[in-house]
């Protein structure tokens, strides 16, 4: 019987033959134990001299780290191993021998490791990690589907910026000057008009010269968009997601959070509704505990950390000062100077999450905000059409994938949250 690890369960007792790969071995004068995997999963193959032919004993022995081939045994439960079950190998049929596989099961430096994503990629660390990035996107698909979301793909090729002109990437759209996306919002916002409730998932683009944990060159977003929808609406959508998405992978990784050791307690306080904190009361917060800031400036990484200290699960910062945010955001109706937008700060020091708001639907007021931020009216017609006819209010926010992963795993770096990451000066593989 052909099967993977994964479905081994089914076949406890049986004989079966699996597709694998040598992730680790170690042996002895009489058995050999072999670790497999085979992309689904992890189990141990135990090769006993005595049951199987010199042949299958000498090439268990020999096999190298990384050799693919084709395993045959007997499926047995085994409450010590990870996945509940070993298997007692009878075959072993060498597909391609690996040879000098260059990560060895032991400590390598970070820049080898990167030099070699696209093997670094097998690990069981790397598998555990792309499986909970596999389970925020099947979870985000399944609570926008069943709050009535349509998905909507806005272009990646575009000649209009969202988020400012200093970090885009330029191309040529034959003859015209063209933008690799930063946000897909403008157009996001253009489809709720359209749809209602809208949200993408796809890649973007940020030429920051940031070299930190927490920055890539290219990431990934959702980004929701609600007609009728305002800034306090907002914030119930992205608790609720968010609560969901955590709670799935609570539900659904449980042996890939054991393999990363994260502490789920955490993970389990990360339920609705979540703490809200003005931009007002934070910096208050943060004067009153001797961090050097002015109202008006923007917050780094360190603040955002001591802020999310105070709470266990995730906080919103809300009504930030217009000058230090997007033109599209809408004022806040009693006072001029703040707008109704939030960013999501995730605890434990990982920082912002999300950015959203409730967008401008006034005409002038738009009109205004591109003389401001020296945007050319006639690069946004279609943008400002959106006001023309038939404006509304409307919100939505965009979640950096990566950043999320990077909570929800616990790891020190979004390096690890992408499968093959794109950073100031890392390009390859
Ligand atoms: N539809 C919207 O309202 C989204 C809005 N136009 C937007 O792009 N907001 S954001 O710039 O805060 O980026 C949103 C999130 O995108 C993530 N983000 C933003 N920049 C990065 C970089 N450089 N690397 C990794 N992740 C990043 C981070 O989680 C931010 O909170
Ligand atoms: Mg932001």
């Amino acid at each position: 019987m052909k099967t993977t690890i994964s479905q081994v369960g089914k076949y406890t007792d049986q004989e079966v033959t699996i597709g694998a790969w040598i992730a680790n071995k170690r042996s002895s004068g009489k058995i050999a134990f072999l670790q497999l995997r085979d992309g689904t999963g992890f189990i141990q193959g135990v090769v006993v001299k005595a049951e199987v032919s010199e042949e299958v004993f000498a090439t268990a022995k020999s096999i190298t780290q990384e050799s693919s081939l084709f395993v045959t045994g007997v499926v047995r439960s085994d409450e010590r191993a990870p996945s509940g079950y070993e298997l007692t190998v009878t075959g072993i049929e060498v597909i391609h021998e690996a040879v000098d596989y260059p990560i060895t099961p032991k400590e390598h430096g970070t820049e080898f490791l990167m030099d070699n994503r696209h093997l670094w990629l097998r690990s069981k660390r790397q598998h555990a990690v792309m499986k909970v990035r596999n389970e925020l996107i099947r979870a985000t698909y399944e609570f926008f589907n069943e709050n009535g979301f349509v998905k909507v793909d806005p272009p990646i090729l575009t000649g209009s910026s969202a988020e400012g002109t200093t970090n885009l990437f330029h191309t040529k759209y034959f003859d015209e000057d063209a933008y690799l996306s930063q946000s897909g919002q403008l157009y996001m916002e253009a489809a709720a008009m359209a749809l209602g409730k809208v949200f993408s998932f796809g890649p973007t683009f940020r030429a920051e010269k940031s070299k930190t944990r927490r920055h890539l060159i290219e990431f990934w977003m959702i980004e929701p968009e609600m007609a009728f929808v305002d800034h306090e609406e907002n914030l119930q959508v992205q608790e609720q997601y968010v609560s969901f998405m955590v709670q799935s992978v609570l539900k659904n990784c449980q042996l890939e959070l054991k393999v990363l050791g994260r502490d789920t307690a955490k993970l389990e306080q990360v339920v609705g509704p979540f703490p809200r904190i003005t931009y007002d009361d934070a910096i208050k917060f943060l004067q009153e505990n001797g961090h050097e800031i002015e109202w008006g400036e923007d917050f780094g990484a360190p603040h955002e950390t001591a802020i999310a200290q105070s709470f266990d699960k995730p906080v919103f910062i809300t009504h930030y000062p217009a000058a230090i945010k997007a033109f599209y955001m809408k004022p806040d109706p009693n006072r001029a100077d703040v707008v109704l937008c939030a960013d999501m700060i995730a605890p434990e020091g990982y920082g912002e999450i999300i950015g959203g708001s409730q967008r401008i639907d006034d005409m002038e007021l738009l009109q205004e905000r591109f003389q401001e931020h020296n945007l050319s009216e006639e690069t946004y017609k279609w943008y400002l059409d959106l006001r023309r006819y038939g404006s509304v209010p409307h919100s939505g926010f965009g979640l950096g994938l990566e950043r999320t992963v990077a909570w929800v795993c616990g790891l020190d770096h979004v390096r690890e949250t992408i499968p093959f990451p794109r950073l100031l000066n890392r390009l390859y593989p």
